[in-house]
């Protein structure tokens, strides 16, 4: 069984449609590619699938029907959204953060993980008392991927994790997220404009153009698709 399913789904704001009538799946623990141009609507499926605005449509997280569930719940059923921009509060400390992401869990566990993070990122360690917004580009996206698994989700949705980031981080950040992928077995739909990077580590990946899917395939179809080649992996 998935344990994301989204069949006919449509979503906007206000009166404007931005999806329109997606279907996709995610089986547990693969990597999910979702490429489109600026403006296609990508950050509105994230925003979608984890329960941020309203849709009309089916979604379903482990055969049950998940619509109008608030992002709380959903964050129960072991989703876990990692936004564009990161989402770090930068008045907070990178340890209150971290323990934000784990507001699901028992406090002792939560202090566990903790103590798991800070040393697999010693600088998110020697930072823990310092306000996230001190902290690079870099750090706080560690920090927001921290975050994230800090719930220990079974699907990570993670929305352009390279954004502003340099080439020699951006290589890093998918090294680190093809390692935490391979500890924790956790599902992830990653929503990314490096596809070079992102196909690398991914199973699958999705096209979306003007809030549609237009094409769906392995990692290794997109890799060899013209198309896909030209807009994307600029060969
Ligand atoms: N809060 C909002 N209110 C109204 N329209 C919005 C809002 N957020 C996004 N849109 C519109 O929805 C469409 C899709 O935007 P979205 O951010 O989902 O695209 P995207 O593929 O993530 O783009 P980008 O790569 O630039 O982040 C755009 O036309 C955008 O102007």
């Amino acid at each position: 069984m998935s344990l994301l399913e989204a069949r006919g789904l449509s979503a906007g704001y206000g009166q404007i449609t931005v999806l329109h009538d997606v279907s996709l799946r995610v089986d547990p623990g693969e990597i999910v590619v979702v490429l489109g141009s600026n403006g296609a609507g990508k950050t509105t499926l994230l925003r979608a699938l984890s329960g941020l605005i309203h849709v009309r449509g089916e979604l379903e997280v482990d055969g049950t029907s998940v619509i109008g569930t608030g992002t709380h719940r959903l964050a129960a059923l072991g989703m876990a959204h990692v936004p564009q921009g990161r989402g770090t509060f930068g008045d907070l400390t990178v340890e209150e953060n971290l323990l934000v992401g784990a507001a699901t869990r028992p406090r002792r566990e939560a202090r566990t993980d903790l103590d798991r993070w800070y040393a697999r990122f010693p600088r998110l360690g020697e930072r823990r008392h310092r306000h996230a917004a001190g902290l690079s580009g870099g750090e706080q996206q560690m920090l927001a991927i921290a975050r994230g698994f800090m719930s220990r989700p079974r699907l990570v949705l993670l929305d352009e994790p390279s954004l502003g980031l340099a080439p020699a981080i951006t290589t890093e950040l998918f090294g680190t997220l093809a390692e935490l992928h391979e500890e924790s077995g956790a599902a992830m739909l990653i929503v990314e404009q490096n596809a070079e990077l992102a196909l690398r580590i991914g199973e699958r990946a999705l096209l979306l153009e003007h809030g549609r899917i237009v094409q769906r395939g392995t990692a290794d179809e997109f890799r060899s698709s013209d198309d896909i080649r030209r807009a994307y992996l600029g060969v």
